[in-house]
């Protein structure tokens, strides 16, 4: 799955992934840790979100990965976890998926943020310069200006 080259272009071009296995296929686990790994590989130091889903959770009488497991990866690989099962009902998919997205959403806010920033302490400074600075008006038109 990971030498398709379409999924490769997919990780390249993604920001928020959603990785599944099931917890009755511990194979199905190991191959959620090597996308999580490629990702990390792929993606760092840009930022991307990511949730882990362990399906299947009704089937618990064959379960192979228990949830501390899940949990431990989660917390390895820095992204979201859940347990679900999709037959028994889709709300654990829907809230997963919402949080993911709540998450993504706030990334994409962290990315603009540090323009704003600037912006901002741009602007403070104006203002306290202009209610401390001593030089006088003329003065300090002739000044470059740093506002963008
Ligand atoms: N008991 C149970 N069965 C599920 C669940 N989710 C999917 N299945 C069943 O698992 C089988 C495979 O589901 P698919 O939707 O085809 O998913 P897939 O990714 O192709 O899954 P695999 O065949 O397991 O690799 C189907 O028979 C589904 O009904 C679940 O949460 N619980």
């Amino acid at each position: 799955m990971l030498k398709n080259g379409c999924l490769y272009e997919h990780i390249r071009w993604g920001e928020a992934f959603v990785i599944v296995y099931s917890v009755v296929d511990r194979r199905s686990f190991h191959e959620a840790q090597d996308i999580l790994g490629q990702l990390v590989k792929l993606k760092l130091p840009s930022y991307y979100t990511s949730l882990l889903i362990g399906n299947k959770r009704d089937l618990d009488h064959s379960r192979q990965v228990c949830v501390d497991e899940g949990q431990e990866v989660s917390l390895q690989f820095g992204c979201q976890f859940y347990e679900v099962s999709a037959a028994e009902n889709f709300a654990g998919v829907s809230l997963a998926f919402q949080s993911m997205l709540r998450e993504a959403r706030s990334v994409q806010l962290l990315k603009a943020l540090p323009i704003r920033r600037k912006l901002g302490v741009n602007s403070v400074s104006k203002v306290l310069g202009n209610i401390f600075g001593n030089r006088s008006k003329t003065d300090r038109k002739k000044r470059p200006s740093l506002s963008i």
